[in-house]
């Protein structure tokens, strides 16, 4: 008799790896006007019984740095950031200094690069992550139990940063420039975070948070049965903080307090959010929140901008863990010392889904 769920004579295997060797993604299937998506998409229904969003509350804090520089704001907007940080995980942030014109360029360069023929953009698809250009449906496809709903261009941009000429034509111009806008608001963000936290000025930067980084640029197409995939699965970010960009079409949805709340579309908004490496070093004062994207159902494909900031995995040996000044005996330390070797081997055992991370870091 075939285990549950499983049907007489399908291959999962067999399909996914021709999706993969086709280099169409998801985006190829959308524009193919398929009525009924592919079996190995459809997820569990434990995951599809729990898609709408449940929560009435507004949405995550919304903190304007336009008055970072007045003596008298500055101490207001590092107490609102350390807020959000520590309840929310997630907030976003206006007048941050990057002009609007440029978060549209970026948007509407990483939409040309997916909207090419698959032809072209095929010449970028790779599975060989951690270094270089990746352009790939799924980053996980070989490790997730079902597929998701989005393709996307990777980009690793420093310390070892891809060849520009990797960078596809399209989008290069705006990749580059992207990475040095989202590394400034990084910095800004994290230097707000050390006066918040109480910790000595440029601790972060200082530590190489922002010279380590990844650009992700992804594409969630229409999707002709959005109530049977997901566009991203639930999972929390395991870095150290995640500066992220959205066109106009929802679909992100933060946890808090047990609820799956909208992050809805701002427009000359950045989004910002806390990882993993950062809620363990804090010692709990920052939280490392689960998020999510349904898959798309509207007709205009949902672009998103996102710039992982994470602590330097070329150096395996050194440790980390709470920070000393964040400790008391009122505060003692929640986590372990842990190595970027540790770090990373606990990450990729345990897939995308799941807060294991955290947990399996914990005293
Ligand atoms: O597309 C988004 O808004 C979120 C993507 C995301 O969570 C991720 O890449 O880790
Ligand atoms: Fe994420």
């Amino acid at each position: 008799m075939a285990a549950a769920g499983a049907t007489v004579g399908y291959d999962r295997m067999k399909e996914v790896n021709e999706f993969d060797n086709s280099k169409i993604g998801v985006k190829g299937l959308s524009d193919s006007g398929i009525a009924t998506i592919p079996k190995f998409f459809v997820h569990a229904p434990e995951t599809l019984s729990d898609l709408k969003s449940s929560s009435s509350c507004t949405g995550i804090p919304v903190i304007d740095l336009s008055g970072l520089k007045s003596h008298l704001d500055r101490p207001k907007i590092v107490e609102q950031i350390r807020e959000a940080a520590r309840t929310w995980g997630f907030f976003q942030v206006i007048n941050h200094g990057v002009p609007v014109s440029v978060l549209d360029e970026t948007i509407a360069a990483i939409k040309k690069f997916h909207e090419q023929p698959t032809e072209v953009k095929a010449k970028h698809y790779v599975r060989e992550e951690g270094h270089g250009v990746m352009y790939a449906s799924n980053n996980d496809l070989y490790r997730s139990k079902a597929a998701t709903w989005h393709d996307s261009l990777q980009v690793w941009t420093s310390p070892e940063p891809a060849k520009v000429e990797d960078i596809p034509a399209v989008c290069q111009r705006e990749v580059v420039e992207w990475d040095m806008h989202a590394k400034n608001v990084a910095e800004t963000v994290m230097e707000l975070l050390c006066e918040g936290l109480g910790l000595e000025t440029g601790k972060f930067k200082d530590l190489g948070y922002t010279d380590t980084r990844v650009f992700l640029g992804h594409c969630y197409p229409y999707c002709p049965q959005p109530d049977l995939t997901m566009g991203i699965i639930s999972h929390t970010d395991y870095g150290v903080l995640t500066v992220l960009l959205q066109n106009q079409v929802q679909g992100l949805q933060v946890k808090h307090r047990d609820e799956w709340v909208d992050v809805k579309p701002l427009h000359g908004g950045l989004i910002i959010n806390i990882g993993d490496f950062l809620q363990i070093i804090s010692n709990d004062e920052c939280n490392s929140v689960q998020h999510r994207v349904l898959a798309n159902s509207s007709e205009e494909p949902r672009i998103s901008i996102v710039e992982f900031f994470n602590a330097d995995r070329r150096d395996e040996s050194t440790y980390h863990g709470p920070l000393p000044e964040l400790l008391s005996p009122e505060k003692p330390a929640i986590y372990r010392n842990f190595t970027m070797r540790d770090f990373h081997e606990n990450f990729f055992s345990k897939g995308i889904d799941g807060k294991s991370l955290v947990e399996k870091l914990k005293l």
